[in-house]
């Protein structure tokens, strides 16, 4: 099936001369139906030019496109003197629909986003969760088949987080919306987006299934996003600290799905007569598949600890840390 959405070696810049920005640098970037999508960079990265690009087609095609595309935002960007159901029914509006339909319309999505008490209330008076769902509410309202979300949930709280990206979800899963999410925060992408793109200075550097690319990230910026949503290997300040309570040979072996399971490890150390104490780690879930680490101190003869972690490497990836006397 063809790309949704293909970027071919697509180039956006800012001013001329000295002063020009390549916001966006030679992306080229497929974007399949049904999938979610993100993409990820810190601030400047030039994520928001490129989804603005997918906005900005050519005449034609944008009249091929015109209401087929919904964007919701971090900032909800709702009209504060309409009601929620006047926020929702606004594009339908635009788009010709008699009175009748609109209201049958708007109070079918308010009920498929949960705020359908929220109906006759303003803007202001709502949480940033729900402002969010009014946003998304209003995007769906033409049945698009994409939706772009740009730093949808930056402005919401953790817990109000997860529930406008389990919202989300729902939509990729129930409506067949193709999603694009843009966001600086690779907790965002771990809980929802299948693929992802990771963008610095206006390039993508890195893209490919959001779990391969948190299983061996190449590029720097990837490992340090990586690293800010998982927290589940020790950082060397750290590792000091366990040294100080865990002299013996440490190692840190890697949770997967298909291999370095955490009934692998148990059998492992069982096989080879070491005992192991759980001293670290984290095992979470990525694209609805395990994914982490384990730092364990290891007991046992020297000769038994080599052997345990050969075996261990053939299904899954061993740092072996050392000991405190002699690190690795
Ligand atoms: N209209 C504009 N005029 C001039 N420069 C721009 C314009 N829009 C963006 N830029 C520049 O392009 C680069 C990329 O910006 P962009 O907003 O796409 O990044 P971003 O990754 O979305 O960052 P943020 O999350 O901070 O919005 C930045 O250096 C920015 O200053």
């Amino acid at each position: 099936m063809a790309p949704l959405i293909s970027f071919d070696n697509a180039t956006k810049v800012f001013g001329t001369g000295e002063r020009a920005v390549r916001a966006v640098d030679q992306v080229t970037l497929d974007i399949e139906t049904g999938e979610i999508f993100g993409v990820i960079g810190y601030s400047g990265a030039g994520k928001s030019t490129l989804v603005r690009l997918v906005n900005a087609l050519g005449e034609s095609e944008l009249r091929k496109l015109r209401g087929d595309i919904g964007m919701i935002f971090q900032q909800f960007n709702l009209m504060s003197a309409r009601t929620v159901a006047g926020n929702v029914a606004f594009p339908l509006k635009v788009a010709g629909w008699s009175r009748q339909r609109r209201a049958e319309r708007v109070a079918e999505l308010l009920d498929y986003v949960g705020i359908a008490d929220k109906a006759r209330s303003y803007p202001g008076q709502l949480s940033g969760g729900q402002k969010q769902r009014v946003g998304i509410a209003r995007a769906l309202a033409t049945s698009p088949s994409i939706l772009l979300a740009d730093e949808a949930t930056s402005a919401l709280d953790p817990d109000t987080t997860q529930d406008v990206l389990a919202l989300l979800r729902r939509v990729n899963r129930d409506l067949g919306v193709t999603v694009v999410v843009i966001t600086h925060e690779m907790d965002v992408i771990r809980s929802i987006a299948h693929r992802v793109a990771v963008m610095e200075a206006g390039r993508v550097v890195e893209h490919g299934p959001v779990y391969d690319v948190f299983a061996a990230p190449r590029e720097r910026a990837t490992h340090r996003f990586v690293a800010s949503t998982l927290r589940d290997r020790p950082t060397p300040e750290t590792l000091e600290r366990l040294r100080h309570r865990h002299p013996g040979r440490m190692i840190t072996v890697g949770i997967r799905e298909g291999g370095g399971s955490g009934t692998d490890v148990t059998a492992a150390l069982r096989a080879h007569a070491v005992d192991g104490t759980i001293v670290y780690g984290g095992i979470s879930e990525i694209d609805e598949r395990p994914f982490g680490s384990l730092t364990l101190e290891l007991a046992g003869t020297d000769a038994a600890i080599d052997e345990l972690i050969a075996q261990l490497r053939r299904t899954t990836d061993v740092d072996d840390l050392g000991t405190a006397a002699v690190p690795a």
